[in-house]
């Protein structure tokens, strides 16, 4: 059997992926969650992980340094790479969306939008006929529209308190965000028996975690 590359995100996803790939079968080391190790080899399943920035876990993909990964369908969509989407994971539910101060509408002569996904954002607003200047942030997006920065954000809303607590309003819904996992083209093709193998295991894992 030959290894497989698995590009972990760190952070937020790791613990359920890692739940989904032990309920798939994949007797993988507690100590896991754990380490600071940034990459954990496990012999007896002949899998590599490597533990990476979510934003990041495409790039390792693409270039095939990774044969497959687990990513935000945010990520995903925002980054637009030559990657194949094997599973929905159903896993780190939220969804993206626009919010802003309520009660108010863009400006109409210099609309400004922040966020950490532009990409996303000038699509949505391109779709809508509208043209906005975006600018990019890192994080804490709800900080753009309550110090006069932005009229509006795009910006993953999950429980909605940080909206609440900062009194801003969702305006409209963009779309469901779960974790995928995606392959590397050519890996798809070489190692295609454990892949396939892998994402069915997964895939039958999702529908067990759903019932
Ligand atoms: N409330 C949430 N906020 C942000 N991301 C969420 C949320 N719920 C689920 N997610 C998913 O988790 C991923 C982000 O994970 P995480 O928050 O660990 O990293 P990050 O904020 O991108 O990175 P970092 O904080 O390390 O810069 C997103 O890509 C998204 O798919
Ligand atoms: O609807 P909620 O449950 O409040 O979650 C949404 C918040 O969580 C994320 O931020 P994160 O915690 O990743 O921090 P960040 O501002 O550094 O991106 C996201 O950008 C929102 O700010």
């Amino acid at each position: 059997m030959e290894y497989l590359t698995i590009a972990m995100p760190k952070g937020r996803i790791f613990e359920e992926a890692l739940e989904l790939l032990k309920a798939a079968g994949y007797d993988l080391p507690n100590e896991m969650e754990d380490s600071r190790k940034l990459i954990v080899e496990v012999p007896s399943e002949q899998l590599r992980f490597i533990l990476a920035k979510p934003m990041d876990v495409p790039v390792y993909v693409e270039h095939g340094v990774a044969d497959l990964g687990v990513a935000g369908k945010d990520v995903l969509l925002e980054q637009q790479r030559s990657v194949m989407e094997l599973v929905d994971l159903q896993i780190s539910y939220c969804y993206m969306a626009t919010a802003g101060l309520p009660d108010t509408v863009m400006n109409d002569v210099a609309p400004r939008v922040a966020t950490k996904y532009p990409t996303i954002a000038t699509t949505f607003f391109k779709e809508k006929g509208e043209q906005v200047e975006i600018i990019e942030l890192n994080g804490s997006i709800e900080l753009a529209p309550m110090i006069g920065l932005a009229d509006r954000i795009v910006d993953i809303v999950s429980t909605g308190r940080t909206l609440k607590e900062n009194g801003l309003v969702e305006y409209e819904k963009i779309a469901d965000i779960t974790s995928r996992l995606v392959a590397n083209p050519v890996s798809y093709r070489v190692k295609q028996a454990r892949i396939r193998d892998m994402a069915k295991r997964l895939q039958q894992a999702v529908g067990e975690m759903q019932r």
